[in-house]
């Protein structure tokens, strides 16, 4: 029997979890996670087979899959390349940096164990194995990158693997990948949360700034709810690119402050109209959105019972919300409703659904 082990099942781990065991209901499932809670609802919701502590149930595995934060993944490398591992045993990793893991995976590459990095380019501000559902990363890139010429032919072994996560594979160099995800995903970390931290200094002792906050404040600091620990490890394992864009990031910052205080408008009015031009091309539907989430921004009325009626007409069609947030909503004004769902199709029907609710009004 086909067996598989998962260290570390939280929002990612568990999603593979639940991708593995759809695409493959024979295979057998391994898995390990330090935290008590999360390993009873992976029992209880059979997203592992057995529970078992560190490495155990790594050496008789087919396929060993390390999911945990990145240095608990580089730690876990290290600690296979000390082990007998069952023979042709393919080993991957989730970690969103990539050169400082491949790097540790040489040790595995030298005893003849294939390893090929991975990084699912999707996910949430959320955590834990009971925010993972299988379909998470759906049309989102996964990013591969074999630390071997022997890994490499390996690939679509472990596409098929995960096939029922139902990404797009896409294979880069370690080195390209840091470059490209310190710009887009780890510098607005960094954003997102310093502007929280800084208005929240600005409104020490006067709260109702802060409960002021409308959805641009909302949807440019979601990512700012992520987790410090994750994210603490991040940064110190790409902090070579990181500090390179975070410096022209802030030289950028400074050309604003310059010409705010020159009065140039014509310059103020490029800044806002390049950046316009190039965040027009994403699309409207990406708006603050995690890749594999797709959010619907509905006008609503400021009636009693309009959310009822929103979510009854979703409810009534068998259309499932991931989330709903109600982004403004002022007196006598339409308000913005936030809706979040799971795949693209569902976005579209509500979006129908919801087009001719609002012509009735
Ligand atoms: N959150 C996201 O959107 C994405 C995260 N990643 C990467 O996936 C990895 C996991 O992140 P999430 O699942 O989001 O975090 P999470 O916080 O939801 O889950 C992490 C899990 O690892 C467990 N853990 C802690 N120390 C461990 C250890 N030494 N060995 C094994 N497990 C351990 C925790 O108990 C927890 O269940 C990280 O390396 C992160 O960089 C990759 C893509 C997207
Ligand atoms: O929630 C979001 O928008 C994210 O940015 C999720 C995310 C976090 C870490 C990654 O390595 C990849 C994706």
């Amino acid at each position: 029997m086909t067996t598989v082990f998962i260290k570390g099942l939280g929002l990612i781990g568990s999603s593979l979890a639940r991708a593995i065991r759809e695409g493959h209901p024979d295979f057998r499932i391994l898995a390990s996670d330090p935290d008590p809670k999360t390993q009873e609802y992976a029992l209880s919701q059979q997203l592992a087979d057995q529970m078992l502590p560190g490495l155990e149930g790594a050496e008789g595995a087919d396929y060993i899959i390390l999911a945990g934060p990145v240095d608990a993944i580089k730690a876990d490398i290290r600690q296979l390349s000390q082990m007998d591992l069952k023979k042709g045993a393919l080993v991957t990793d989730v970690g969103s940096v990539k050169q400082a893991i491949v790097d540790q995976a040489q040790a595995l590459t030298k005893k003849g164990v294939d390893f090929i990095a991975g990084h699912p380019m999707a996910g949430s501000h959320k955590t834990g194995a009971w925010a993972g559902r299988a379909l998470l990363f759906e049309n989102a890139f996964y990013f591969l990158i074999p630390a071997s010429q022997a890994a490499g032919k390996r690939l679509p072994e472990l596409e098929d693997l995960l096939k029922a996560a139902r990404v797009k594979w896409l294979q880069l160099t370690a080195e390209e990948h840091d470059k490209i995800i310190a710009q887009i995903s780890h510098l607005p970390h960094i954003v997102a949360a310093g502007l929280v931290n800084q208005t929240e200094d600005t409104f020490a002792g006067q709260p109702l700034g802060t409960r002021l906050a409308a959805g641009g404040f909302k949807s440019i600091t979601r990512i700012a709810s992520s987790d410090p620990t994750m994210w603490s490890q991040i940064l110190l394992n790409n902090s070579e690119d990181i500090l390179k864009q975070l410096a022209e990031f802030q030289a950028e910052l400074k050309e604003v402050a310059r010409e705010i205080e020159a009065g140039d408008e014509a310059a103020l009015y490029d800044f806002f109209q390049k950046a316009k031009i190039s965040r027009d091309k994403l699309g409207p539907d990406q708006v603050g959105a995690a890749p594999g989430h797709y959010d619907l921004f509905v006008n609503i009325p400021d009636q009693v019972g309009a959310l009822a009626d929103v979510t009854r007409l979703l409810a009534e069609a068998g259309i499932s919300i991931v989330s709903l947030q109600i982004l403004e909503i002022r007196e006598e004004i339409d308000g913005v409703l936030q809706l979040t769902f799971a795949r693209e199709a569902d976005r579209q029907q509500a979006k129908e659904i919801l087009a001719a609710y609002e012509m009735k009004k």
